[in-house]
């Protein structure tokens, strides 16, 4: 649905994006995660056909969005990092013009979205807060019900329970088949909506990973307290399990998939305790991260 091709732009500082390439599947929710001037929106602008890239090119189905920017736009919703309203605006009038570039009929799926958001659309734009004028700017992406929705940091400023209903709304149009690229800080909403997600770093693409392949990359952490300091030193020495750390009768235990041998091994033993330590798929992902960021 979207392809990315060798997609180059450089800056007359030598910054930019280099060489970036990736594919997003009809259906799919694809995160886009990075530093600050990793140049994801750069990536973006081009996705968008704000910018004419210098090499490579953006495919949405099989329509060019620099050749092609005027029929593309059609097929997409688009949430900007920061959304640029038109002076003296209110919300509603910001929807109304939005709603009409677009060529948009019906209102009943607006009426809901504003709903759901909460937010007064009658208050001048420039009286909004950061979070509100968030809001506006996601029903203006999602409002025409686009086969393609590209989000640059959407739940920013977004309270957490905003952001719930966000991800909800993500999971939901997915769900009808709608494509999204979603760039993030935020692990935790990547990792809650997206099939894949790239890392993006010096404007050069690191990796692109499935969820689920850093889900099983994930240890576990489990704390054993043991009712003998004896028992702890003969689990140490014959479990053949990785022991993170060991203090007194406290064994640390680090597991990655094979349950069943940390239950027959710890099974032998008087257990006083247990406690289990996941470690964050940030962690998995930022260490995977930092180990190619150095190659690089
Ligand atoms: N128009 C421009 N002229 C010169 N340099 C630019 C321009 N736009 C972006 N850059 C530079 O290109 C790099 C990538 O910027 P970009 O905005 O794409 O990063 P980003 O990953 O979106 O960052 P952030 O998370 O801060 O939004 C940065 O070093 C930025 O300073």
């Amino acid at each position: 649905m979207l392809t990315v091709q060798q997609l180059t732009k450089t800056f007359p500082n030598g910054k930019g994006i280099f060489d970036v390439s990736f594919t997003v599947q009809k259906g799919e929710v694809f995160g886009f995660l990075g530093p600050n001037g990793a140049g994801k929106s750069t990536t973006i602008r081009h996705i968008m056909g704000f910018m004419k890239p210098e090499q490579g090119t953006v495919q949405i189905g099989c329509l060019d969005t620099w050749t092609e920017q005027g029929k593309v736009q059609r097929y997409l919703g688009y949430l900007p990092g920061e959304i640029a309203f038109i002076e003296g605006m209110t919300g509603l009038s910001f929807l109304n013009f939005m709603a009409e570039l677009q060529g948009m009929k019906q209102t009943a799926w607006r009426e809901e979205l504003i709903e759901r958001f909460q937010f007064d659309v009658k208050t001048p734009i420039r009286k909004m807060s950061k979070g509100m004028k968030q809001k506006v700017g996601i029903v203006a992406a999602f409002m025409h019900r686009p086969e393609v929705i590209i989000l640059d940091e959407p739940t920013s400023g977004l309270d957490p329970l905003m952001q719930k209903v966000f991800i909800n709304l993500v999971l939901e149009e997915k769900a009808r088949g709608t494509t999204f690229l979603m760039s993030s800080h935020s692990f935790q909403e990547i990792e809650r909506t997206c099939d894949r997600a790239a890392i993006i770093k010096d404007g050069r693409l690191i990796t692109v990973k499935d969820i689920h392949e850093l889900q099983s990359m994930q240890r576990k952490l489990f704390e054993v307290t043991f009712e003998r300091a004896e028992d702890a030193d003969l689990f140490m020495k014959t479990s053949g399990m990785l022991i993170e750390s060991r203090e007194g009768n406290r064994v640390r235990v680090a597991v990655q998939g094979e349950y069943a041998a940390f239950l027959a091994a710890t099974s032998r033993y008087a257990i006083r305790n247990l406690d289990v330590f996941t470690q964050s798929l940030e962690d998995v992902f930022m260490n995977y991260y930092d180990r190619k960021g150095t190659i690089t």
